[in-house]
């Protein structure tokens, strides 16, 4: 990684959820809230459109050098954007495959659902993989389609085995402000959450709620 990857606050987008908001908009307020790292998603958009959504919201990021943007899924959107990395899912291109196209300097991240899909990572060479999104910590109506979820213990049984072999660990799934610290608690390196924000009526507030919850501070329920 060129640049160092701050994953406490991590934003996924979808684009459905931020309308009638444009995903950029939603972006600059979440950023301005406090999100630390960025994921453009959108399942049902066209490469094209992924493309163009993409650079709208490098466009957006380029105020804030610190905040990263990957790209879900599509390598070959994050090569033609030269966006900082890519998030692959168990169904996706491999990583080394990735690692391979994007360089040394891409941050790839990979959905880890169980001890298993955890094991192929650490056992892939060192700096193949730079962070696992272990997913999902509880179901939602986001993604309906992950595998089963791993609760609090489970989350922080993968994020120690992470920890000791080297990878950044997020966490993702049904993640809201009354249950960050919580999920914090379990010793991943950051939070990801993808309707809170996006859903929200006042993305900046619902970052800014997010951040204080992780800080230890009281969220009014
Ligand atoms: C940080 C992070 N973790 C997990 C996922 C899920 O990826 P995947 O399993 O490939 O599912 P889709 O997001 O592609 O539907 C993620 N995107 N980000
Ligand atoms: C992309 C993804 N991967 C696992 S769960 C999920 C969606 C999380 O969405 P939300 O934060 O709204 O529960
Ligand atoms: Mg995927």
């Amino acid at each position: 990684m060129s640049r160092p990857f701050d994953p406490t606050l991590y934003l996924v987008t979808d684009t459905a959820l931020c309308a009638p908001r444009s995903v950029p908009e939603v972006v600059a307020a979440a950023v301005a809230g406090g999100v630390t790292a960025v994921q453009v998603r959108d399942k049902t958009a066209s490469r094209r459109e992924l493309l163009a959504l993409t650079r709208a919201v490098q466009a957006v990021l380029a105020a804030t050098p610190s905040v990263r943007l990957i790209v879900n899924d599509a390598v070959d959107v994050a090569l033609l954007t030269g966006a900082d990395g890519v998030h692959v899912g168990q169904d996706d291109l491999p990583a080394p495959e990735v690692r391979d196209l994007l360089g040394p300097n891409a941050l790839i991240g990979v959905s880890v659902g169980s001890a298993a899909e955890l094991d192929d990572v650490l056992a892939l060479p060192a700096g193949t993989v730079d962070l696992v999104g272990l997913s999902p910590v509880w179901s939602t109506p986001t993604k309906p389609d992950t595998g089963a979820a791993l609760g609090l213990e489970g989350t922080r049984a993968l994020a120690a085995r992470a920890r000791a072999g080297g990878l950044t660990s997020v966490a993702i799934g049904g993640i809201h402000a009354d249950t960050a610290a919580a999920v914090a608690a379990t010793g991943v390196d950051g939070i990801c959450v993808v309707s809170d924000v996006c859903a929200a009526a006042d993305p900046a507030a619902a970052a800014r709620t997010l951040r204080a919850a992780l800080a230890g501070e009281r969220v009014p329920a």
